[in-house]
């Protein structure tokens, strides 16, 4: 049965941000991820999840400026001291959650440009050495340049080569269905290739990108092909809901009273 976590930045947006967690514990999550934690105080999150006995799945590195159109800073030659600052941030967030699991965003650049591949290198190396020394894993994500157009990281056999090419035991694929259908497709064959590297999975209906009830992918296939292949990782809910976000929970109802409380 897959351990699914509620990414709360998409679902349970008609709470606050803190009220999230709550949202999400009375739904029947028992774990959780988002993208930012980076606008309120550890403890404040951390309190949530300890108090709704919640497990932290999974949450990003500081991507730049966001707001602005920043989408990560790993591959940006120039940015490398804003990484490194993000990297000891992101650990401070991951110990007072006790999140065995971070995202190092790579950021709008050429995957061919050699500048942003020796910058991206470094960033991955860096990360990874400073996450592992806390026995934490770092995850790379490919993205479709729908999406995300101008990604650096827009490929899954070039993540998998990065992967190899690092070396770091700590460094794995964040593998989203979602982005793979729409980049590849071919998603069963791939999981079974991938999953030994495999570190964190998301899902979301394609094209949609809604609940995985729908769309282009088979979900009780997909779930059930998780458990075939052993995976025990999490798989981040990271859906934006029709409606409501209560009102979408169908899929999740066969599920709920099998999700393991934190441990
Ligand atoms: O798939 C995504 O978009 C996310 O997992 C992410 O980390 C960046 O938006
Ligand atoms: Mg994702």
């Amino acid at each position: 049965m897959p351990r699914f976590a509620a990414n709360l930045t998409m679902m349970f947006t008609e709470w606050p941000f803190l009220d999230r967690f709550d949202a999400a514990a009375d739904a029947g999550f028992r774990a959780v991820e988002y993208l930012f934690p980076y606008d309120h105080a550890p403890d404040a999150v951390a309190a949530r999840l300890q108090r709704n006995g919640l497990t932290q799945a999974l949450f990003n590195m500081p991507p730049g400026d966001w707001a602005a159109g920043e989408r990560g800073l790993a591959a940006l030659p120039g940015r490398f001291a804003e990484l490194t600052a993000g990297v000891a941030t992101a650990l401070r967030y991951a110990e007072a959650t006790g999140c065995r699991r971070l995202h190092l965003m790579a950021g709008l650049a050429d995957p061919a440009d050699p500048a942003a591949r020796s910058r991206y290198r470094d960033a991955v190396l860096h990360a990874a050495d400073a996450l592992g020394g806390r026995g934490i894993d770092l995850m790379l994500e490919p993205i479709n340049g729908r999406d995300m157009p101008g990604y650096f990281l827009n490929d899954f056999a070039a993540a998998e080569r990065w992967i190899a090419g690092i070396g770091r035991p700590n460094v794995r694929l964040q593998f989203d269905l979602y982005h793979r259908q729409i980049l590849h497709g071919d998603v069963s064959m791939a999981l079974r290739r991938l999953i030994p590297l495999t570190g964190h999975v998301q899902i979301a209906s394609v094209p949609a990108r809604d609940e995985p009830d729908d769309g282009e992918l088979n979900w009780p296939f997909l779930f059930a092909e998780l458990d075939r292949l052993g995976y025990d990782g999490f798989v981040g809910c990271e859906y934006r809901p029709r409606g409501g976000t209560l009102d979408g929970l169908g899929w999740f109802a066969a599920h709920r009273d099998r999700q393991e409380p934190a441990g």
